[in-house]
């Protein structure tokens, strides 16, 4: 039996303490609301599991630090964002906070409503420390959730977190109904502009064809389950960011990772054509209509994959 501790008791967070469970494995779900203290379930862990949202990961890593985590827990980050200060992804937060500690990417097309009613789901569990992947998918693999592993950390997250930029562009792109051809040339395009940075970042391209990848980018895009395709679907409805948000109540990781991306792409000139429309319409530079019609504008071009 494993002792595994869920850090944050959000929508995901809750979801994997159920995952977890499966196998009669011992398992813990801290939220900073909790009554019981930190240190009581990080002590004697095998496994620290992070699903905290962006804005929380700076703030439990340095709770981490003030505790005395084994160097043999395995953290594994399923938050899919990036730092607005430093572009970091969180499993290089987590990587530069705890060195000597194995660090697991969990990513996949995971809505987590459909997890909790118990439908069938894929993932990949991706380390540098393929043994520490290896013990996170036995950890979660179940009749209900199959977990491939892979080296590729980084790009394993990033596929989950840049696919949040394209699910607002879909949401947008039904919200103003366009129609499928519409729909399959976006998440096309998006593939290669999510490609084109990942691998910009250190990341290897085939890690973006797999389940973190194109799977996340599908179910995501596809989905009024998803909180950035809600986020998409809202502005073309006319409301405002603010109202849509509002309206939310929980995370939608995309406005702030497309912010972040933004500025990434202008310091290292990546093209990113698809998301900088996101950006202009995320911060009420043009209407949902402008931003098609700038996409359908741009210079013609051989189709580069
Ligand atoms: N929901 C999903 O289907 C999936 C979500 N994810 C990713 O998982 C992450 C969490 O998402 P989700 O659970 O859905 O979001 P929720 O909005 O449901 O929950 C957010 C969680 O983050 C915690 N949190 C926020 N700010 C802080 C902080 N400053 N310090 C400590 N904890 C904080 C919240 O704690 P509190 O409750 O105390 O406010 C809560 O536990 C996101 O990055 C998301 O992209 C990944 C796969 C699937
Ligand atoms: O990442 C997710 C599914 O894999 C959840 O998507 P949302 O954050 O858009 O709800």
């Amino acid at each position: 039996m494993q002792s595994l501790t869920i850090l944050g008791g959000g929508a995901w967070g809750s979801a994997l303490a159920n995952l977890g469970g499966k196998k009669g494995d011992r398992v813990n779900l801290w939220s900073r609301s909790s009554s019981f203290n930190l240190e009581s379930v990080i002590t004697g862990a095998d496994v620290v599991v992070s699903a905290v949202s962006m804005k929380g990961v700076g703030a439990t890593v340095d709770r981490l630090l003030a505790l005395e985590l084994s160097p043999d827990t395995i953290i594994v980050t399923v938050t899919k964002g990036l730092d607005p200060a430093s572009t970091r992804t969180p499993s290089q937060i987590w990587q530069n906070a705890f060195p000597n500690n194995s660090i697991v990417v969990l990513s996949g097309p995971n809505l987590s409503e459909e997890i909790q009613q118990g439908l069938p789901a894929a993932t990949v569990a991706a380390s540098l420390d393929l043994a520490a992947a290896k013990q996170v998918q036995n950890i979660y693999s179940s009749d209900i959730f199959r977990v491939y592993v892979n080296e590729d950390p980084l790009g394993t997250e990033l596929g989950g977190t840049l696919k949040n930029v394209f699910a607002i562009a879909a949401g947008v792109c039904d919200g103003l109904q366009l129609g499928t051809n519409a729909k399959s040339a976006l998440l096309t395009r998006a593939l290669p502009e999510m490609i084109r940075v990942g691998v910009r970042l250190g990341a290897r391209a085939e890690t973006f064809y797999g389940l973190s990848g194109l799977g996340d980018l599908l179910a995501t895009c596809n989905s009024p389950l998803s909180r950035n395709y809600r986020v998409g679907f809202g502005l073309a409805e006319g409301k405002s960011l603010e109202q849509i948000l509002h309206e939310l109540q929980s995370t939608a990781e995309g406005v702030n990772t497309t912010n972040v991306l933004i500025d990434l792409a202008d310091r290292r000139e990546i093209e990113i054509p698809v998301s900088r429309q996101v950006y202009r319409l995320l911060n009420g530079e043009i209407t949902a209509e402008q931003a098609v019609l700038s996409l359908m504008e741009r210079t013609l071009k051989p189709e580069i994959l």
